[in-house]
């Protein structure tokens, strides 16, 4: 469990603004936090990576205190188990893959974890190349095996795919999910991306003006309730799920998700990434493929 209960007053070109948070994060959840720029999510990772200290409060990861006002702890960035992967992935440019990841090694830890981090996001190819020569999702998956070098037990993401296009970014989410489970990770992402989201996390936080002000599980966080005016509107389908006799499809309509209940039938006619329209008849909304 990672309990973050702490205050940092932040300034912003239009005055200052108190970050004022209360979080409590399972271990081995893939949280993510949502809001609108300027809310205080990149600071709220920088705080828990000691890259910036609270005012006051305290942080405690899994047990161990990692900051506490009162009591005057606060482990340097080094000493917190946590990989950290930013938007601009921040690989050293002058050095190859391979060199890049063997530097993150701590003196004395053995190169077996570079190896097989290399293998499970693939990079065995692109070892002896530098960042340069590699396309924007090759070079997030080199940063992403970088922040794992250390074993760390929290990963941290701030925008990491916002930077790919659409195809790329599908198979970085693979990746992501992969290392997630794989090593036990408790990941906090920044995304402002709905569908992304959704697919990857199990609980979102929003943030405004530096509070959460909404909460909850990732699907039902952005699930409309809109169901009983006249509608008709297009989107995508992100999920499908079989509930007992039933079928609850997600599709994304701009920036909301809406789940449609459907019949079996109509269901196993759709597939993930399917343009579909949803429309209401009366109190029934209907699904049918574009
Ligand atoms: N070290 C700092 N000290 C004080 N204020 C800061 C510091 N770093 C950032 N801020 C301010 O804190 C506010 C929140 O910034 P933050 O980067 O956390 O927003 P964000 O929610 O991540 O936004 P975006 O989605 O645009 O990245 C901004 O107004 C910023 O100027």
């Amino acid at each position: 469990m990672i309990e973050i209960s702490l205050s940092k007053k932040l300034q912003s070109s239009g005055g200052s603004m108190l970050l004022d948070l209360e979080l409590k994060i399972e271990k081995g959840q893939f949280v993510t936090l949502y809001g609108v720029s300027g809310a205080g999510k990149t600071c709220t990772l920088r705080l828990l990576s000691g890259l910036l200290t609270p005012d006051k409060g305290r942080i405690v990861v899994h047990g161990t205190p990692w900051f506490d006002g009162e009591k005057k702890i606060n482990l340097p960035p080094q000493q917190r188990k946590l990989g950290y992967v930013f938007q601009d992935y921040a690989l050293f440019p002058n050095m190859t893959v391979r060199e890049n990841l063997e530097f993150a090694l701590q003196k004395g830890q053995p190169k077996s974890i570079v190896r097989e981090l290399v293998d499970i996001v693939e990079l065995g190819e692109f070892l002896d190349r530098n960042p340069s020569n590699l396309s924007g999702g090759q070079q997030q998956r080199v940063a992403l095996a970088r922040a794992l070098v250390q074993r760390p037990e929290i990963l941290i993401l701030d925008e990491p795919l916002s930077a790919l296009d659409h195809k790329m970014r599908f198979k970085l989410q693979e990746y992501l999910l992969k290392v997630h489970s794989a090593y036990n990770l408790t990941t906090i992402l920044v995304s402002h991306n709905i569908g992304e989201i959704v697919k990857l996390s199990d609980f979102v936080y929003e943030l405004h003006n530096g509070r959460v002000i909404r909460e909850g599980k990732a699907l039902e966080f952005f699930s409309s309730e809109r169901s009983s005016a006249k509608f008709r509107f297009t989107g995508e389908v992100i999920q499908i799920e079989e509930e007992e006799v039933i079928y609850v499809v997600s599709v994304l309509v701009g920036n909301s998700v809406v789940k449609v209940v459907s019949d079996r039938e109509e269901a196993l006619k759709l597939k993930l990434g399917d343009q579909v329209f949803v429309a209401s008849k009366a109190f029934n909304p209907l699904i049918e493929r574009i």
